[in-house]
C-alpha cells in the first residue's frame, strides 16, 4: 500500500471531475482512492476507468461520501452549491482536506463552512490557477492606484453549460477591486442591466456575463476613464489548469492545521 496521499474526487461524471481524476491518476504526488457520484447516476457501482471509456482502474464509482471520504487524506469537489456544503460536513468528520472549486456559492452556503473548517482544512477559491489569482493582486493595485475616474467592469466569457453568474472568478476579481479601493463590494456591485437603467453610478463596479460555445474561461477588468482604457485579462485555455491546482492545495492542506484557506494561501503569493 503506497503511502501517497489518497484523493477522492466528488462529481466524477462532470467536467471537471473527469479531468481532475485524469490528473490525479497522472501524478506522482498522489493516488485515486474514490469517485463519488450522486445517488441514482448511472456510473455508481461501475469501474470509473470503464465508466469514462478506457481501462478498469479497480475504482468504483460509489454515491457514499462519508464512507470514500474515511479512505482519503483529501476530498477535491467541483460539484453544485448545495452538494459541497453537505460534502464540507462529511470531508470534517472524515478530518480530510476539502479542496472547494464549485462556484455559485451564497453567503449562507460559505457560512455553513465555518464549523466544518474547524476540524478539517479547507481550501477554496472560484479559481484554481496560479494566472488568475496573480491577477486578483494586479486588479487590487491598479484599483488602489485610481480614482473613481476610472470606471470598473469585470467581463467574464464562459462555455454554454456554466449555470452560475457572475463566474466565481468574476467575483473574486471584483472583491480585489473593491478592496483596492477601499469600499465593499456588496455596496458598489452592479451585476444585471437591461432596461432604462439610468447612467452608471460613480464607484459602482460592473459585472457582465458572456455564455458561448465551449469558451473555458476568460476574464477582463477594465478601468476606463474618459480617454484612456486599461484592460487586465486572463484566458484559460485548458482546465487541466484548474485540476492542477486543486491538487496542489490538496497537497498543500496536509501540512495546515483546520481552517479556511485560498489559492493565495498554497500559492504564497
Ligand atoms: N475553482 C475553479 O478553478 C473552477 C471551478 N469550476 C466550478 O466547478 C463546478 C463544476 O463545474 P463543471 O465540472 O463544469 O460542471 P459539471 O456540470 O460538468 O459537473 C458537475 C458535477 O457535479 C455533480 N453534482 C451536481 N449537483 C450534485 C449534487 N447535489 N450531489 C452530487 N453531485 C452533484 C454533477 O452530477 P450530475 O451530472 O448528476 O448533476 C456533475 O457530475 C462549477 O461550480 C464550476 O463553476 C469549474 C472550473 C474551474
Ligand atoms: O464553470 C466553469 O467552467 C468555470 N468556473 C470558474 C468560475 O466560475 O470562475 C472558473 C473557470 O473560469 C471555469
Amino acid at each position: 500500500m503506497s503511502d501517497l496521499p489518497g484523493i477522492v474526487i466528488t462529481g466524477a461524471s462532470g467536467r471537471m471531475g473527469q479531468m481532475l481524476i485524469k490528473t490525479v491518476l497522472d501524478s506522482d504526488k498522489a493516488r485515486l482512492v474514490g469517485v463519488v457520484e450522486r445517488a441514482g447516476h448511472d456510473w455508481v457501482g461501475r469501474d470509473v476507468g470503464e465508466a469514462m471509456g478506457g481501462a478498469a482502474l479497480g475504482v468504483t464509482v460509489t454515491d457514499e461520501p462519508l464512507e470514500a471520504f474515511a479512505k482519503a487524506q483529501a476530498v477535491i469537489d467541483f460539484t453544485a452549491p448545495a452538494a459541497t456544503v453537505q460534502f464540507a460536513k462529511l470531508a470534517a468528520q472524515a478530518r480530510a482536506v476539502h479542496v472547494i472549486g464549485t462556484t455559485g456559492m451564497t453567503e449562507d452556503d460559505i457560512a455553513q463552512l465555518e464549523p466544518c473548517a474547524r476540524h478539517a482544512v479547507i481550501v477554496r477559491a472560484g479559481n484554481m490557477s496560479l494566472g488568475v489569482n496573480l491577477l486578483t493582486l494586479l486588479t487590487k493595485k491598479v484599483a488602489a492606484a485610481l480614482d473613481e475616474e476610472f470606471d470598473i467592469e469585470v467581463v467574464e466569457y464562459h462555455h454554454r453549460h456554466k449555470v452560475d453568474a457572475p463566474s466565481g472568478t468574476a467575483l473574486m476579481l471584483g472583491e480585489a477591486a473593491a478592496e483596492g479601493r477601499g469600499v465593499s463590494l456588496t455596496d458598489v456591485a452592479d451585476r444585471g442591466r437591461d432596461g432604462i437603467t439610468g447612467a452608471r453610478k460613480r464607484g459602482d463596479i460592473g459585472f457582465t456575463a458572456i455564455r458561448g460555445g465551449d469558451i473555458i474561461g476568460e476574464h477582463d477588468v477594465m478601468f476606463a476613464c474618459d480617454g484612456e482604457q486599461i484592460i487586465l485579462r486572463h484566458k484559460a485555455t485548458d482546465r487541466s489548469l484548474f485540476a492542477k491546482g486543486a491538487l496542489r492545495a490538496a497537497l498543500w492542506g496536509q501540512d495546515q492545521k483546520p481552517g479556511e484557506y485560498d489559492m493565495l494561501d498554497v500559492l504564497g503569493l
